[in-house]
């Protein structure tokens, strides 16, 4: 039998190629984009200027960002072929399948036949993506056919609107503004370094992209967000959470939004999307959902020196906003895929086929046996 849980199991602490996209965990800098601290970035910036950040290894002056602000929103235009799509996916529809759907779709209405054009193709699921999953979300939800091609310069901004229905307050604009940002790249996790495969084998840059919010989509990546929800909703008081949690440890659960794969002792984004969490939570009086996160967080590292990650203290984050927990994941794809799409850019300009080898743990070779002999 296999070890699986060696220490070498999942490439753990393996480096398995370059980038400079990104720095995580590393002595003094937490977590970085192209050299800016994630703290920085978060405080002072827009999303679209990480966006343009990770896409082009500078930030943009004022010119070059109004001018990509203003590109963003010229390419909310839903083609009806997709539109179409999207209306006739049943309502049962995973909100994650509808994302990987509609972007193999995309690419199939407006294929990228050429590397030159990578920087459009990104651009305009960029613009969409909010479009797509509300669109569908709306349609099957309330039988409403949505206009997507409104004029909020943000995309967080943008999303809320779309969701709602109505301009949203600025507060929450600046809250998905900085989730978007502390979602937006983590280098080789297991969803960028899956579209870096895909890229590895020159294949195009939807099929790309489809291949990362597949892996997104699992509970122990993207998903936790949405888990960590269900989680926190069960509990009414910070008593109830510590019974609950104390309880799933002793039966050995895992606690979804909780631990790192590379982080030891903290996830430097869950500072600022818990700050984020409690201003809204004070906003809305809420006497309820933060104590219990509060609580979950002190009794995981009490009992299993175990730190929230970026995903929990977003579940309460995006419910105080009213948005939907089906909704979380495909709100990270919005933002991860600046991250994915600049490490495909990256693996295109210094490809090789991403090929590693396997420690072979199968039986001996064998004489083949006929059927009738089985
Ligand atoms: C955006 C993101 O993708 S962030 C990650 C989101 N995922 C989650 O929140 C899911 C919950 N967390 C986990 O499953 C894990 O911590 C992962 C997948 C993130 C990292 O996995 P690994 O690198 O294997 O974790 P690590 O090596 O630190 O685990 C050490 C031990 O702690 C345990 N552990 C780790 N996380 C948790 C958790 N959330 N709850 C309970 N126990 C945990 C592991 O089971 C392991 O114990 P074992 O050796 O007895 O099996
Ligand atoms: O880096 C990882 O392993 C998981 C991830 O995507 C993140 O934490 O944002």
């Amino acid at each position: 039998m296999t070890d699986n849980k060696k220490d070498s199991a999942g490439l753990r602490g393996r480096s398995a190629g370059e980038t400079a996209l990104c720095t995580v965990g590393q002595s003094g800098a937490g977590l970085t984009y192209c050299g800016y601290d994630i703290a920085d970035l978060a405080e002072h910036a827009r999303f679209e200027e990480v966006a343009y950040l990770l896409f082009h290894g500078e930030l943009p002056n004022r010119q070059q960002l109004d001018s990509y602000l203003t590109q963003l929103v010229t390419l909310r235009k839903m083609p009806d072929a997709l539109r179409k799509t999207l209306e006739l996916m049943p309502a049962s529809t995973h909100p994650m399948d509808v994302m990987r759907t509609a972007c193999s779709m995309l690419g199939t209405i407006t294929p990228e036949h050429d590397f030159s054009e990578q920087q459009l193709h990104i651009d305009r699921m960029l613009a969409l993506f909010p479009a797509i999953i509300c669109y569908w979300y709306r349609y099957h939800k309330e039988g409403v056919k949505i206009d997507i091609e409104l004029d909020d310069k943000e995309t967080g901004s943008y999303f809320l609107h779309l969701l709602h229905g109505r301009v949203p307050k600025a507060l929450h604009g600046d809250a998905m503004n900085a989730s978007l940002i502390v979602y937006a790249e983590h280098e080789f996790n297991a969803s960028t370094f899956a579209a870096r495969v895909c890229a590895s084998t020159l294949s195009d840059i939807y099929a790309c992209i489809t291949t990362a919010i597949g892996t997104l989509k699992g509970p122990l990546h993207g998903g936790a967000n949405e888990a960590a929800m269900a989680m926190i909703s069960q509990w009414r008081t910070p008593e109830e959470a510590e019974k609950g949690i104390l309880e799933k440890l002793a039966n050995k659960e895992k606690i979804m939004g909780f631990g790192h794969a590379v982080y030891r002792e903290s996830d430097p984004r869950n500072a600022i999307i818990k700050a984020w969490s409690k201003r809204l939570a004070d906003e809305h009086n809420d006497h309820v959902l933060y104590p219990v996160s509060a609580r979950c967080e002190e009794v995981m590292w009490r009992e299993k020196h175990l730190f929230c990650n970026a995903d929990f203290f977003h579940a309460s984050t995006y419910h105080f906003m009213n948005i939907p927990t089906p909704l979380f994941t495909p709100i990270f794809v919005c933002s991860r895929l600046t991250g994915w799409a600049a490490h495909v850019m990256e693996q295109r300009s210094n490809n090789r086929i991403i090929r590693p080898s396997a420690d072979y743990t199968g039986p001996e070779n064998r004489p083949w046996l006929p059927i009738e002999q089985r």
